[in-house]
């Protein structure tokens, strides 16, 4: 059977990373988390200093410094999942604090940053056979994915998912904060001039509110099979 490409996009905190590796291991797909790339990004300019005393980040610094961004992503053995590595470095933790979660909007609206970050996600996605999840993946990055689903849930939900995967972990978690964030971002994300997020028009709309996780992998296999039987016919 020939392989086609799945985009998944959406809110945050929405399942999307759940739903696409589920997929991608249960047809053999490769995985690829592209918000783990603008996190990376973030984290760098964390670690060096690139964020100014207002909160703003200093984008020429960054600029200057793309070239020496390293992200690539390997597989955990333990896990199944792909892990994020910056500059050799497994940064999967780091890059889920809360620090990261507040800063990584303004970072991923540069232009330079979605410029650098479409490029290495295209390359990651040539040979097809590929489940992405993100923000403008059925939009920018594969406007001609075979399969394209645009996930949302209230804020409320996607703030307790956060709130509870974080007590699970044994995470300090503060609901309040969790659900200012997932606002902030969702305001920041849809609202840029680049790539902001929005449906593709030809994406299937997936509100997950009131889905178990067993209940929205089954639905995804179902578009999975009708999406690769569209293709053959
Ligand atoms: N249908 C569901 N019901 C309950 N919990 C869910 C459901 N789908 C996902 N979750 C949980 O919600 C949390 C957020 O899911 P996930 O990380 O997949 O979201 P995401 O959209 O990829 O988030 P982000 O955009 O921030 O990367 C996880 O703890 C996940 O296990
Ligand atoms: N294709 C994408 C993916 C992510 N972003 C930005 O990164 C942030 C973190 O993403 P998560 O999926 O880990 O929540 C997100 O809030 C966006 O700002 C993006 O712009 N494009």
């Amino acid at each position: 059977m020939k392989k086609i490409t799945i985009a998944i996009d959406g809110f945050s905190s929405c399942g999307k990373s759940t739903m696409a590796k589920d997929l991608a291991r249960e047809v053999g797909y490769v995985y690829v988390d592209t918000g783990a790339m603008y996190r990376a990004v973030t984290l760098y300019a964390l670690e060096n200093n690139m964020f100014l005393p207002d909160g703003g980040i200093d984008a020429d610094a960054l600029r200057r410094k793309m070239g020496d961004i390293g992200i690539s992503f390997r597989l955990n053995e333990a896990t199944g999942r792909p892990d994020t590595y910056l500059n050799g470095e497994r940064v999967e933790d780091k890059i889920r604090s809360m620090e990261v979660s507040d800063h990584v909007s303004p970072v991923a609206a540069l232009p330079f940053v979605r410029s650098a970050m479409v490029a290495l996600q295209q390359a990651m996605g040539r040979d097809k056979g590929v489940v992405m999840d993100g923000r403008d993946i059925g939009t920018t990055v594969f406007p001609d994915a075979e399969l394209k689903i645009y996930v949302t849930a209230s804020a409320e939900v996607r703030a307790q998912r956060r709130f509870d995967e974080l007590k699970s972990k044994g995470m300090d978690a503060d609901f309040d904060d969790i659900l200012r964030n997932v606002k902030e971002r969702d305001y920041i994300d849809s609202h840029r001039d680049v790539s902001p997020l929005r449906k593709a028009d030809d994406a299937i709309e997936l509100d997950n509110s009131h889905m178990t996780i067993a209940e929205q992998k089954q639905w995804l296999l179902e578009r999975f099979h009708e999406a690769c039987q569209k293709q053959a016919d």
